[in-house]
């Protein structure tokens, strides 16, 4: 499995919504480069075209100016040799965890011994080894994203894309994912494109993090983490994470989508 390259070169992207009347410029002039098997988060505030971007790279979506490329090759159509995890886990609520895993077996009509074989080992890996014949609605909401997470992995893709996908998580199940998917990166060496709204979710996982600035999106800056992984939460200690967290937090304090305390003090209305 080589994992996939991609390359945006002065991408951009505009809706035309209101019955064709209007348009809405989601994303602008977006350069970037993602290496073969790097773990890369776009990080930047609510609308700013995170999901857009992603959708491009998937080839769900076509770009309206500049180029996508994969693996050098312009995209037009959906890669089949992705993987997709989102917010929601999305599983199929009348078939049991392994069923649900082998649903991408089933959709390319390829479940066999080997499959099944590979299903229950990534519910193993993921500590759900006992819950293969439980349904969705018996797991608790981290349980079920790691489900989605054996499923999106189960036939191997070049590329993996999540977006948000542990937003609607609590705070403590929330770390444990980010530790648990460190490890999966690491191991499974796909490239990774993650999309999130968390500065020290990004650092703490991420070889490389594009900031976006609120809409229309752009690439503001990009910042390169380089401590070793897989990574442990008491890794945030680090003086060199805590770093990276202010200077990422900088950029956005720049950009007007942070305000200090002090602006917010003035006014007096509480
Ligand atoms: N299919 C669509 N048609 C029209 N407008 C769209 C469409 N998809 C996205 N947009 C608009 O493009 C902008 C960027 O949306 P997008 O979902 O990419 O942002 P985001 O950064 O992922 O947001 P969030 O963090 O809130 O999920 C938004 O203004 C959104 O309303």
């Amino acid at each position: 499995m080589k994992p996939i390259e991609i390359s945006c070169k002065n991408v951009g992207k505009v809706f035309t919504v209101a019955k064709g009347t209007e348009t809405v410029t989601a994303l602008e002039g977006a350069d970037l480069y993602i290496k073969p098997g790097e773990f890369v988060s776009l990080l930047g505030p609510s609308g700013c075209g995170k999901t857009t971007l992603l959708r491009l790279i998937s080839g769900l979506e076509e770009a309206t100016s500049g180029e996508v490329l994969v693996d050098g090759a312009p995209v037009h159509e959906p890669h089949p040799e992705i993987g997709v995890v989102f917010q929601n886990d999305l599983l199929m609520p009348w078939r049991t965890v392994l069923d649900n895993v082998l649903l991408q077996a089933d959709i390319r009509k390829n479940r066999n011994p080997e499959t099944r074989q590979r299903a229950l080992e990534l519910l193993e890996y993921v500590g759900l080894e006992d819950f293969s014949h439980n349904y969705p609605h018996q797991l608790s909401g981290g349980m079920r994203q790691r489900v989605g997470i054996c499923r999106a992995l189960l036939h191997r893709p070049r590329l993996l894309l999540m977006d948000e996908p542990f937003a609607a998580l609590d705070a403590m199940t929330r770390d444990q994912m980010s530790v648990d998917l460190s490890a999966v990166a690491k191991q499974s060496g796909t490239t990774i494109v993650f999309v999130t709204h968390s500065i020290t979710e990004a650092v703490f996982l991420s070889d490389q993090i594009y900031v976006m600035s609120a809409r229309p999106g752009r690439i503001v800056a990009d910042f390169e983490i380089d401590a070793p992984k897989p990574r442990e939460l008491r890794h945030r200690q680090d003086p060199s994470f805590a770093n990276k967290v202010t200077q990422v937090t900088e950029v956005f304090e720049s950009l007007g989508v942070f305000k200090g305390a002090a602006a917010q003090s003035e006014g007096g209305i509480l």
